[in-house]
Formats: C-alpha cells, structure tokens, sequence
C-alpha cells in the first residue's frame, strides 16, 4: 500500500470519526454504507466512534452504530469503554442504551443497571456439571479422553508460559499451560496427586448441530513432584510456575484467570486440610476432588452435611468510603504495598456479622472512621487462597481519621479530582491506585463514573 492510499484511508477514518463526534448520523450511516470496515476503527486519539458520540451524548449516532453491530466492549488507551466514557460525561440517557443486555431482565428489576461488572477472576468460561461429580463412571471417562484439558499446578501455582515483548521487556501475557491425559496419566496415578475436575466448556455456539459429541472436560492437578522436573513435560520454553501469585496471576486472559480462581481455591483447601478438621483422622477425595471424607467411620462428620468436608471460601468486605461531603473519598496504605500506593479498606467478614455491619465494623476499626449507608457494587472471587471480596459503596458520617497501626500505615481523604488523576491522567498523580484486575481499583472507578454527572 503507498503512503498515499495510506493517508487517503486515515482521512476517511478521521471523517468519519468526525461526523460520530458532532451527532452527523446521516454522514455517519453513508459513509458506513460506503466502507462498512469504518465501524470500530479507532484515529489518532485511540477513539471508536461509538466512544466519540457517547462521549458528547449523541443517542442517535450511537443506537444506529449499535443497529450496524459495532463492538460496545472496546477500550480506549484509559481502558474505558464507550459505556464508562457516557457515564463519567453524565449521558444517563446514552449510557443506559448501552448498559441495555437484556431487556426481559430489566423489566424484571426496574432501575437497575444490569452492565455486566467485569472483575478480574470472575469469569466462568466452565459449566463446572456439579451433578457429574458423583458419576464416578462418567468422570473416569472423561479423563482419559483424547480432548480433555490438564492443567498441571505445583505449590499452588499453575504451570504458565510467558511470552516476552520484542525487546525483552515485560512479559505481554501469561497463558495456561494444556496437557493431555497421555502427558499427565503417570502423575494421576501417583497416591500424592490431587486430581480436581474443574467443569466443561461452554458450548461458544448452542444451536450447533455438531452439539451430540460432549463439550472437552477439564481437570486440574497438583503434584508434589519436582517442579523443575514437571517443567520439562511443557514444550514450550518459557513455562514457568510463577513464585508470587498475588502479582504473576494477574497478567492471564480472563478466561484463564477464571479457571485458576476456581483451581486454585479448591486446592489450596486440601493442602491446608490434609486430616478431618473434627476427629484428626485421615481423609478421603471424593466428588472429583470437591469434597473429603473422614476415614473414621465413628466421626460425626460422616452423619449429616458437614462444611469441613467441602472446600471453604471467606468472605470479605471491601468497601470505598464516602465523605459526607460526596467529594472525598477514604483509602489507606499497608506497610507491604509498593509506594504511593493507596486502596479501599477491606477486613473478613466475621461469625454471626452481616455484610453492611462488617463494613462498618472495618472502617471504624482500621480508620476510626464511622459510618452509615452501605451498598453492595460487586464481588470478586480472590483465591489467594479463597476469599470473596464483595465490594460496597459506604457513606461516612464522622470524618477523623485514627488508624490502626498494627493493620493500615497510613489513611486519607482524597478529594475526587486526585482520584481521577490517578486513574485517568497519571501525569503526576499525588498517589497510585491497584491495578485494574483488583476489585479495589473497580470500586475507585465505580464512584468517579455514578458521581460523574454531579
Ligand atoms: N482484590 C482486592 O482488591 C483486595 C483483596 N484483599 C484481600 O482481602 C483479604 C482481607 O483483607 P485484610 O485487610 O487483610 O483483612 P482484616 O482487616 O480482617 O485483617 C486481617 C487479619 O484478620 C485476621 N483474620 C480474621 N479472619 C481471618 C481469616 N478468615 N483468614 C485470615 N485472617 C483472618 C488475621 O489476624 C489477619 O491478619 C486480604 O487477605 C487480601 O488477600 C484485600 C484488599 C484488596
Ligand atoms: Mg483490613
Ligand atoms: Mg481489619
Ligand atoms: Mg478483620
Ligand atoms: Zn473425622
């Protein structure tokens, strides 16, 4: 292509981007008719036109470039979506077109904005066919067939490979590493192994005629075999099993991240309940890896449902704290995080507490703050090893601050401006958010996007 084919391509792009920007839908609709590829390019600024016309509140342009099929779920370089760029300009109109996924839902529960909260961790690419976990004869089948999926995980960490940019910089991605059951089947058979089945996939396309042949099923492995030894099973060179999860297993595709959400948790549970938590006894895995049993056939685990027996997940409130002001909002700083760094308060939910009373409890205890409505945003599974994070908006009704020094270094109100800054600008933000795949950084952007329009 010559420059000059390139540059007259750009100008059409740039025209078009032009019309969407100004609400021009007649221009906007012809020029699609001419050159439908136009739909989701992005210009110079990383824009799609669908951004540029929620960004000004122009409805018409952005339901006819949704009529056209374009794609609402591209971000721009601040990781917004035409959705988050409507809502933070304070187009409810528009953004509620485009949160719309499900308009039988919305009648169902008027008012709610049912936009899909996207937490890291939390997607499902897996029906995890809980009923199957008792047909012991339907799971040994699965798992010696030719198309299963074997994750291989050691010390709670799965194996990865990693491919490096071109200049050795950062690692771009992290990807599951896949086994076979003929690449595995040594390991299963070893008494020490812990064999969990994760689920199947999920068919991409339902209506599919091919659908009589099963979905692949998918397993996951822990081995207590040497690590360096597991790694030369992987082809690829660059697989790893990563050391710090808390930083290396956010660098996954959500997909990947979802499956280890659920691998990780249920194995981390069984390293840390090798015996019957009721009698000391030694334990059976039962269910495909999802439960254990106490050998002793005297132990009251055996009579009735036990929770010992099933893999344990904890709750935990993480809440951004409102000023009574509406303008500030509360986050603090442990020791451990990288400097500058501050975040949304959080604490276990305890025995007997409800959520709304263990965020209030939290707050008051690690900031003395105290504080009055609570909202719950979303949640997040965190398997470091297992917690539910269930996220919550929360008004302060004192302001002093008196942190708890054994838990939080430091904690302030920043004002709204501040928060953007760190979020959007981050030319000389005055402190750091965590990163987007915590649900602590979901939160922040939450309020900044439901009070843009204030
Ligand atoms: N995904 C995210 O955005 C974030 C996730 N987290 C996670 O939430 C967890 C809880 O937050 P914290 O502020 O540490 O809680 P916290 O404020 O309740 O304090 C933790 C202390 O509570 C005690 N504790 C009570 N129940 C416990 C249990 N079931 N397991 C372990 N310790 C228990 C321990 O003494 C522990 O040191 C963290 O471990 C962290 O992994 C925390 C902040 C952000
Ligand atoms: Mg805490
Ligand atoms: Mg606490
Ligand atoms: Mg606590
Ligand atoms: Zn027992």
């Amino acid at each position: 292509m010559t420059s000059l084919q390139l540059s007259a391509k750009e100008e059409m792009v740039e025209k078009f981007l032009d019309a969407a920007a100004r609400g021009d839908l007649s221009q906007v609709s012809a020029l699609l008719t001419r050159v439908p590829s136009l739909l989701n390019q992005t210009g110079y600024s990383g824009w799609t036109a669908l951004m540029l016309a929620a960004r000004n509140g122009h409805y018409h342009v952005v339901e006819g470039l949704l009529s056209h099929g374009c794609d609402k779920f591209l971000v721009n370089s601040s990781s917004q979506t035409a959705y988050d760029v409507s809502k933070f300009w304070g187009h409810r109109h528009v953004s509620n077109l485009l949160s719309r996924t499900d308009e039988g839902c919305q009648r169902v529960l008027p008012g709610t904005d049912l936009s899909p909260q996207e937490n890291y961790f939390s997607c499902e690419p897996l029906d995890r066919l809980s009923a199957k976990r008792t047909d012991k004869v339907w799971l040994e089948d699965r798992q010696s067939a030719p198309d299963t999926v074997y994750l291989l995980f050691s010390s709670l960490s799965p194996m990865v490979s990693s491919s490096q940019e071109e200049d050795g910089g950062a690692a771009a991605e992290t990807k599951l590493c896949r086994f076979t059951y003929e690449a595995v089947k040594d390991l299963i058979q070893k008494p020490s192994a812990v064999l969990i089945f994760l689920g199947v996939e999920r068919r991409k396309n339902r209506s599919s005629s091919s659908s009589s042949q099963e979905p692949p099923a998918w397993f996951a492995i822990s081995s207590d075999e040497d690590a360096a030894e597991l790694l030369k099973r992987c082809r690829e060179k660059s697989c790893s099993f990563p050391k710090t999860p808390n930083r290396d297993l956010l660098n996954l595709n959500e997909e990947d991240a979802g499956v280890v959400a659920q691998a990780r948790s249920v194995l981390a549970w069984h390293s840390r309940y090798s015996f019957c938590p009721t009698c000391g006894s030694s334990t059976r895995l039962e269910e495909g890896g999802h439960k254990r049993s106490c050998l002793n056939s005297d132990c009251s685990s055996l009579r009735g449902v036990h929770n010992t027996c099933y893999p344990r997940v904890d709750p935990v409130v993480i809440m951004l704290v409102i000023h009574p002001d509406g303008n500030h909002c509360l986050l603090g700083r442990k020791k451990i995080f990288p400097a500058g760094m501050f975040s949304c308060l959080a604490g276990f939910v305890e025995p007997g507490e409800t959520m709304e009373e263990a965020v209030r409890r939290e707050v008051e205890e690690e900031s003395g703050v105290k504080v009055g409505p609570v909202q719950y945003v979303s949640c997040q599974p965190w398997p470091m090893p297992s917690n539910l994070m269930i996220g919550c908006l929360a008004v302060a009704i004192s302001t002093d601050i008196k942190v708890d020094e054994n838990e939080i270094e430091e904690a302030r109100w920043f004002p709204r401006q501040q928060v953007i800054d760190s979020l959007f600008r981050g030319a000389r933000p005055a402190f750091t958010v965590p990163p987007r795949q915590t649900i602590a950084h979901q939160l922040i952007r939450h309020w900044i996007h439901m009070n843009s329009n204030l």
